[in-house]
């Protein structure tokens, strides 16, 4: 009788490998001995044991032939927040995601990693010390939000242990690193075109910030601990740096660090807020006649101006998860990695 070759457990799959957080754990992969295919609308490098998939994740078939002999698989693909485009987010976030759990069940996938958010508990308003049971936000505060929240659903409801198939969802926040296209140079280009002299609230308010071999090294302890008898099958877990701090101290310290001046003068936070939302829907209607893109939305605002960090305690417990790079040299790193981006370059 032919029995079917178990796909080899140091075999995976980064689906989304191309963007930021996906190109560092293909990297991390790659040192721990396994060999990674990676699945993405763009290749956007090349590197020794890695394969190339390049396709959208809505596609099955594509998918398909990406997850051949693969065990594991990471899915770290989304629209860019930024992008604000509600059919986009509900086509990748929550079609392709469905798209994802079925190619993993047809392919023989044993384990589903999914990157979520620990903003989809995050509804605009203080939180402090978030544990992973809070309720999902009832009012998301945008699309790629309400999208993640349905995607986690999904990937956490999937996971079934009689069928062999075990998920389990990794909530990081505010990642920064090196390559990162989205927090440095949305700040810088803020800061170039003169918008960082204001700091938005009185400036006390708390936040995390991960860098990004950190959420990597959550991934990676998730997946490999991620077994039938184990306690984190089909649940999420919070991934941060454990180093809250002032949402202000932090941008300050990246804008210094490359040469700008740190925000000084306050602004009321209901003020910028209520400015924010009247540009955002001012944006929306005028959309089919002009396009602009606001620096300051409703969301960052949000995260701007209120605490919002989360306790680390079950990754602790469960994943045995410790930072593996502080706060201050991962800042220290990423500034560094910014050359052209410092003023004046
Ligand atoms: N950055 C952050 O602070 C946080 C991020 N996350 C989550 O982490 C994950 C990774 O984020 P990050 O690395 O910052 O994002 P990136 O945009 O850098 O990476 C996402 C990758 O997915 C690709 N992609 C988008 N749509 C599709 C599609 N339909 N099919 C295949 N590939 C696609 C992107 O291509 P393209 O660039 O062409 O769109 C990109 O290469 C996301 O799930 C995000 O929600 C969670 C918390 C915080
Ligand atoms: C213009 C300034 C007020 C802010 C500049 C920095 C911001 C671009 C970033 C500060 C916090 C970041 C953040 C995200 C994106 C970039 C920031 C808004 C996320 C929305 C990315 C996706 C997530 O899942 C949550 C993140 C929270 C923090």
């Amino acid at each position: 009788m032919a029995t079917r070759v178990r796909p080899s457990s140091k075999r995976c799959a980064v689906i989304g490998g191309s963007g930021f957080l996906g190109r560092h754990l293909v990297e991390k992969l790659l040192d721990r001995g396994y060999s990674v295919c990676v699945f993405d609308i763009r290749q956007s490098y090349e590197l020794p044991g890695v394969t190339f998939h390049q396709g959208d994740l809505c596609d099955k078939q594509a998918l398909l032939s990406a997850m051949k002999d693969v065990s594991l698989v990471f899915h770290c693909a989304s629209p860019a927040p930024a992008s604000d485009d509600r059919g986009l987010f509900e086509r990748v976030n929550i079609q392709g995601t469905r798209t994802v759990i079925e190619a993993c069940v047809e392919a023989g996938v044993q384990k589903l990693v999914l990157t979520s958010s620990a903003s989809v508990v995050f509804e605009g308003t203080d939180i402090k010390n978030g544990r992973e049971d809070l309720p999902y936000a009832k009012k998301p505060i945008d699309y790629y939000t309400e999208t993640k929240i349905v995607q986690e659903k999904l990937v956490l409801e999937a996971c079934d242990k009689e069928k062999g198939f075990l998920t389990v969802a990794i909530r990081p926040h505010g990642i920064f690193g090196p390559r990162d296209p989205q927090l440095v140079p949305i700040l810088v280009d803020a800061a170039r075109r003169g918008k960082m002299k204001f700091i938005i609230g009185d400036g006390t308010n708390l936040v995390d910030f991960t860098f990004v071999e950190n959420v990597v090294h959550g991934h990676i302890l998730a997946a490999e601990r991620l077994r039938p008898d184990s306690p984190i099958c089909g649940k999420s877990y919070h991934i941060t740096n454990d180093e809250p701090v002032r949402f202000w101290d932090f941008m300050s310290e990246v804008l210094v660090g490359l040469g700008y001046a740190a925000p000084r003068y306050h602004l009321p936070y209901t003020l910028v807020y209520g400015l924010a939302l009247l540009l955002w829907l001012l944006a929306l209607i005028l959309r089919p006649l002009v396009s602009f893109k606001p620096t300051f939305t409703p969301m960052r605002v949000a995260l701007a101006g209120t605490h919002h960090y989360y306790s680390c305690d079950r990754a602790k417990q469960d994943l045995g998860y410790k930072p593996v790079v502080g706060l201050k040299d991962g800042i220290a790193r990423t500034v560094q990695s910014y050359p052209h981006l410092r003023q004046g370059a």
